[in-house]
């Protein structure tokens, strides 16, 4: 296959997964040469595919499969709990590729969370929070990135009242420096200026709105700052995210997870890529999830995917 490929997780078959693979696959595998990870069976028919046994097979058209042997057929729009275990392997496997050092990184197609909880016990948020346990990381950092903004939630998938409690000076200071690291390394970006949103509205205005920009934000951005990183805020999330706004900065980084994605996702859904910074491997996804109400239809668009690859490709350089 020439330079080591990349790997795909096939994520929840009766999603779109499966179906935005092929279109990938037919649009850039030859630019980003990568692996599915998958039961062959969960393709869209007449798929050209071939199974190959390792990664080092050579190149050809097919899109080539490392075989995951899932329990049932897949039902577009039915996530089956029989195919749990299925998808964390898929996962778990690309993991093990990429760490060894036979794939260059790993692009991971959309899980839904509650079937793997039903019909596997998964005990993890997302990909995030497993892939930093497989790689035994205690803190890792979700990263939404397009070319017009780049978002990160301190906390991630936990109900809304639990955010104040989550969101310690620890959890803040680690994801702004993990943040900032990755801007340097991954996005060559030699300065970058972070703005760093606060949790209530108007970012507190002076404590009359909510105690913890002040208290809290304020104190973590002060002695980060003190050495040397550029960060604005806390800012008013409201008005942050507007054109001339994000034109003062490189990344955003915000208190929770819709404070995040509700942008990004607004600007940029059909570009926008997932990456988990702080992991000692490249790991990225496409923003959206499963697509059930359109999936196998054949209408779903690659885009998000596709930059997931391109960008997956140029960090495992
Ligand atoms: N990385 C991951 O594993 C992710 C998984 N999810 C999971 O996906 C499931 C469904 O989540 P939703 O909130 O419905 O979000 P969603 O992104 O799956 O769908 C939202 C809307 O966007 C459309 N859409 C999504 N991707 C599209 C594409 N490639 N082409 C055309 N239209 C597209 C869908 O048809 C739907 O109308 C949930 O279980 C969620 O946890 C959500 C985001 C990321
Ligand atoms: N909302 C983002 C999302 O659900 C993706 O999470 P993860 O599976 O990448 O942790």
């Amino acid at each position: 296959m020439g330079e080591r490929p990349l790997v795909m997780s096939c994520g929840d078959p009766s999603g779109i997964g499966p179906e935005i693979a092929v279109k990938a696959w037919e649009a850039i595998g030859r630019e980003c040469p990568f692996v599915w990870l998958g039961d062959p069976k969960h393709l869209p028919d007449g798929c050209d595919f071939r199974v190959v046994p390792d990664l080092t097979a050579p190149a050809s058209g097919a899109l080539p499969v490392l075989p995951v042997s899932f329990a049932a057929a897949a039902h577009a729009g039915q996530p089956d709990p029989a195919n749990a275990a299925g998808v964390i392997e898929a996962v778990r496997r690309g993991v093990e590729l990429v760490q060894s050092g036979a794939a260059r990184g790993l692009v991971t197609c959309p899980i839904h969370k509650a079937a793997l909880k039903a019909g596997a016990g998964f005990g993890f948020p997302g990909h995030t929070e497993y892939l930093a346990h497989l790689a035994g990381m205690k803190r890792v950092v979700m990263m939404l990135a397009s070319d017009t903004l780049r978002v990160v939630p301190v906390t991630i998938h936990i109900p809304l009242s639990d955010v104040p409690r989550a969101l310690t000076a620890d959890a803040l200071e680690d994801t702004i420096r993990i943040t900032h690291a990755a801007l340097i390394r991954d996005f060559e970006i030699a300065h970058p200026r972070i703005a760093v949103a606060g949790l209530n509205p108007h970012a507190g205005e002076d404590g009359t709105m909510g105690h913890e920009d002040g208290t809290l934000i304020a104190p973590v951005l002060e002695r980060l700052r003190a050495e040397g990183i550029d960060l604005r805020g806390p800012l008013p999330a409201d008005t942050m995210f507007h054109a001339p706004a994000r034109a003062r900065y490189d990344a955003a980084v915000c208190m929770y997870h819709d404070q995040a994605l509700i942008p990004i996702k607004t600007l940029a859904f059909d570009e926008g890529v997932n990456v988990t910074l702080g992991l000692p491997f490249v790991r990225t996804s496409p923003d959206h999830g499963t697509a059930y109400d359109i999936a196998g239809q054949g209408v779903a668009r690659p885009d998000s995917l596709i930059a997931a690859l391109r960008m997956a490709w140029n960090m495992g350089a």
